[in-house]
């Protein structure tokens, strides 16, 4: 640690100067950037929207609440969703009456439930970006696994390590409740792991499975049931020196911020007890977010600087010159729900095709928590070759925290 204090102290950045030779190294050169990406949903039950609440009633006995079921279909019909996964099947709900009767202790089993089914549905993901970087997987250095959906110790990411035969010297961290800023964290966690070691090798991993939360419809759980979907994602990230037969960088993770709303902390939440796990998505959620979200874009363009004064701080070279031409930008939105992707829209003037990604990834498999955004990720690098040299990532959760990244789309 004194050597590297050292090599800080000397006015000529890491990499300069007299610092030894062994603190040198530990920096990367140039920044972290995504070196592979995967997603994974569950095979066994896809759910069209249009059926859904339909569904929902009858597996859950629950038909002689014609109201709440007309309300849950007009809800169905509004989230911009045409389908969803889910590793929950009919016949586990037979099976398993506990799972929608709000007064049955059922959290043992849920629990048990999807102990193996999380990392199951992250290895996937995980293989998928693996072979997509092009190196083995015992070339990884650090785990960092995101979900809301797997509670016990030793936790997901271990069992994950050990399905992908990871080394036993892999350094591992899991985020457990960051619900859907989740996979926004682990990315920027992952960013500052990949630029302080060099060669490492980062793999984050975020699966999230409903099962947890699954309950009887009722009053307050209509707008959870409409929006939330299983699946996982997942990005190997590494900063250079790079090797022989690894992907090109697909975005280079420029910047990361983290932004949390004051005085938000009411609006949206997860409440675990006996019988399960409750959300709670207040309706200004959409309002709160547009309100936000350009402050945060700002922040994070200049650096992370909290002045909001040009004083000639740490600027990035950004595309924006601080006149907010947001659609020179490519966009990786966490699709949360439609009006959150209406109001951005509205607030950042961006043309249509601009959320085109996220509001597809919304399309065709709702929301998946903290997985989403790899989704979302994995759907822009299709579109590569269309896309502007900069671009912007965010994500949001409870908190409200809104995750912001800025990214670069390399030539
Ligand atoms: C599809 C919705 C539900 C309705 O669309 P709309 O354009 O607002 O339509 P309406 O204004 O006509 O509303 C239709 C009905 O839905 C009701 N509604 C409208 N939002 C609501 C509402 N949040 N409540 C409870 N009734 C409502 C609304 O009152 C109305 O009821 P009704 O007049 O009886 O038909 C739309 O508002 C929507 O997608 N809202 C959800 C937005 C949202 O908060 N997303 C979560 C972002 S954060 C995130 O992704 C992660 C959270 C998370 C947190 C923790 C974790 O561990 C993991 C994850």
């Amino acid at each position: 640690m004194g050597s590297i204090g050292t090599a800080n102290g000397n006015g000529n950045g890491i990499g300069h100067g007299s610092a030894p030779v062994a603190a040198r190294r530990q920096h990367a050169e140039g920044p972290a950037a995504m070196l592979g990406i995967g997603t994974a949903n569950p095979t066994g039950v896809e759910v069209p929207q249009n059926v859904f609440a339909e569904n929902l009633f009858r597996v859950t006995k629950s038909d002689h609440l014609t109201e709440l079921q007309q309300k849950l279909t007009r809800i169905c019909e509004k989230t911009g969703i045409d389908k969803r996964h889910f590793h929950l099947t009919e016949e586990t709900l037979v099976a398993h009456p506990e799972l929608y009767d709000h007064d049955a202790q059922s959290l043992d089993n849920r629990l048990a439930m999807t102990v193996d089914a999380v990392p199951k549905l992250a290895q996937c993901a995980a293989a998928k970006a693996i072979a997509d970087w092009g190196r083995p997987a015992s070339e990884i250095t650090h785990l960092v696994f995101s979900t809301y959906s797997a509670w016990g110790a030793p936790s997901a990411d271990l069992r994950l390590a050990t399905l992908l035969g990871l080394r036993p010297t892999v350094s591992r961290t899991i985020l457990s409740l960051h619900g859907c800023y989740g996979g926004g964290r682990a990315l920027g966690l992952a960013r500052e792991l990949a630029e302080n070691n060099r060669g490492a090798r980062v793999l984050v991993a975020c699966a999230e499975i409903t099962l947890v939360c699954f309950g009887g419809p009722d009053g307050g759980n209509l707008v959870g049931h409409a929006l939330f979907g299983d699946g996982a994602g997942a990005v190997i990230v590494g900063a250079g020196p790079f090797r022989d037969g690894e992907q090109s960088p697909i975005f280079e993770m420029v910047h990361a911020t983290q932004t949390t709303v004051p005085k938000t902390e009411h609006a949206l939440g997860m409440q675990v007890s006996g019988s399960g796990v409750d959300f709670h998505l207040a309706i200004q959620v959409p309002t709160l977010i547009g309100q936000n979200v350009e402050r945060c874009l700002l922040h994070a363009f200049r650096g992370g600087d909290d002045d909001d004064n040009d004083d000639g701080g740490a600027h990035l070279p950004s595309p924006l010159s601080g006149n907010g031409k947001w659609n020179d930008l490519f966009w990786a939105v966490h699709p949360g729900g439609r009006p959150i992707l209406d109001n951005i829209d509205k607030v950042l003037k961006l043309e249509p095709e601009k959320l085109a990604a996220s509001r597809h990834v919304l399309r065709e498999y709702g929301n998946m928590s903290g997985a989403t955004i790899v989704f979302v990720l994995d759907e822009l690098r299709r579109r590569r070759s269309l896309l502007p040299e900069w671009g912007a990532m965010l994500a949001f959760g409870p908190g409200v925290t809104i995750e912001t990244m800025v990214l670069r789309c390399p030539r």
